[in-house]
């Protein structure tokens, strides 16, 4: 039955031969739903795989507690803890059959052969794995051997299912495939999920919740789209997505907008909490590519440095004011294009609202928040107001 996870204060540090410390894991809290997707996210060395391995029973808490449900696992060995792990590795049997891989937790339980197989067949059913029962692994391709790996961590039925960079070793294409195949198959069986990546688009498309890690600390914890379109900080915001920097000083606030002078140019921000800004107040205007418009309506001067045609999209690098902005136009057929060195216009949003270059966009009578957010220098982040207004 699936169950839900729990870290409280969990940290992990490691200490070399010349006794320095490092502090893998910073003092974590995480609640995981039971039969929710969560990723682990964030850069090479931020402390992803040691928080699934303290999870998995493979390495021990220097302090904390992990729970699965009521349950306190701390002092639980691996091999007893409600939970499987998938690895980047497979790490099948070589020399056992698909069909003997997939039994083999089953058989160590010591299970019936009626038991075994009312457990495998339907899992070999939805992994489509039949086919394949009687072959070895280094029969395989890296895809279907992954599949196996997922079959014979499925067939535990645990509580807990654990993915270290399952997908890594695949070719983007099948990468692709596998995981929209993990993520039908965990929500058909309700699993409590629990994957690590690195990988920002693989993150994306499984997750119910994305945990941004960095530094062993857990920067933001949120849904895809809250994590892309209300990065609480500026390491999110440029993590996730692509983020363009617009640097200035708020000249005037009032109750809903904050003018902020940038190098050459005033910009007008629409946001709810505007009034707690000050005036004189250094800001970082962060903009989403998607919210670059470059047309004749737009009020800002930029010149093109650089247009690539994608097909789906095209990609712009233009120069604001001596700063370079990435632009995305989706769905460019038929849409007038720019090539490097034109003089452009742009502006930060799909309709001007009130004044020259604001970052809302007007839909249906009420206004939204554009993929745009603010923080301040000294780390103090306010985003846009998503409300309706
Ligand atoms: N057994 C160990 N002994 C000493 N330091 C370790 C050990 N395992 C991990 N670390 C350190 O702990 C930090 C976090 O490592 P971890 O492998 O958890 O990061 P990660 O986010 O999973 O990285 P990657 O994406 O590269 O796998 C790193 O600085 C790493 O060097």
């Amino acid at each position: 039955m699936a169950k839900s996870v729990k870290l409280e204060n969990v940290t992990k540090t490691f200490t070399d031969d010349q006794g320095k410390s490092t502090h893998a894991v910073d003092h974590i809290n995480l609640h995981i739903k039971e039969g929710q997707f969560t990723t682990l996210l964030g850069p090479s060395g931020c402390g992803k795989t040691t928080t699934l391995r303290m999870i998995a029973g493979f390495e021990d808490l220097s302090e904390g507690n992990i729970f699965f449900g009521d349950e306190n696992v701390k002092q639980i060995p691996a091999n007893k803890r409600d939970c499987t792990m998938v690895f980047q590795s497979y790490a099948l049997f070589p020399h056992m059959t698909v069909y003997d891989n997939i039994c083999y937790g089953l058989r160590l339980k010591k299970l019936s052969k009626q038991e075994i197989d009312k457990r495998v067949t339907p899992i070999m059913d939805i992994m489509n794995l039949h086919v394949n029962a009687n072959r070895m692994p280094n029969k395989l391709s890296g895809g279907q051997q992954q599949r196996v790996a997922l079959a014979r961590a499925l067939v535990m039925e645990p509580g807990v299912l654990l993915f270290d960079e399952p997908l890594s070793n695949l070719d983007a294409k099948l990468r692709v495939t596998m995981r929209d195949e993990i993520r039908r198959i965990q929500k058909k069986l309700g699993i409590t999920a629990v994957y690590v990546t690195h990988d920002q688009s693989e993150a994306m498309s499984l997750s119910d919740q994305i945990v941004v890690m960095n530094a062993g600390k857990i920067e933001q914890v949120g849904t895809p789209m809250e994590i892309y379109q209300q990065p609480t900080s500026k390491f999110v915001s440029d993590f996730i997505g692509t983020a363009n920097f617009l640097d200035g000083k708020v000249e005037s606030t009032t109750n809903e907008k904050l003018t902020v002078q940038t190098k050459d140019s005033k910009l007008d921000v629409y946001q709810e909490n505007a009034i707690e800004f000050k005036e004189g107040q250094s800001v970082s205007i962060v903009v989403r590519p998607e919210a670059i418009i470059i047309d004749e309506q737009g009020t800002e001067k930029a010149k093109v440095t650089k247009s690539v045609f994608m097909g789906h999209i095209q990609e712009y690098e233009v120069d604001y004011s001596g700063v370079s902005l990435y632009a995305i136009v989706a769905d460019p057929g038929g849409k007038q294009t720019y090539s490097a060195g034109d003089e452009v216009s742009v502006r930060f949003s799909q309709a001007v609202v009130a004044c020259s270059a604001c970052f809302m966009i007007e839909r249906g009578g009420y206004r939204e928040r554009e993929s745009l957010c603010l923080y301040t220098n000294d780390a103090y982040f306010i985003f846009l107001s998503g409300a309706r207004s």
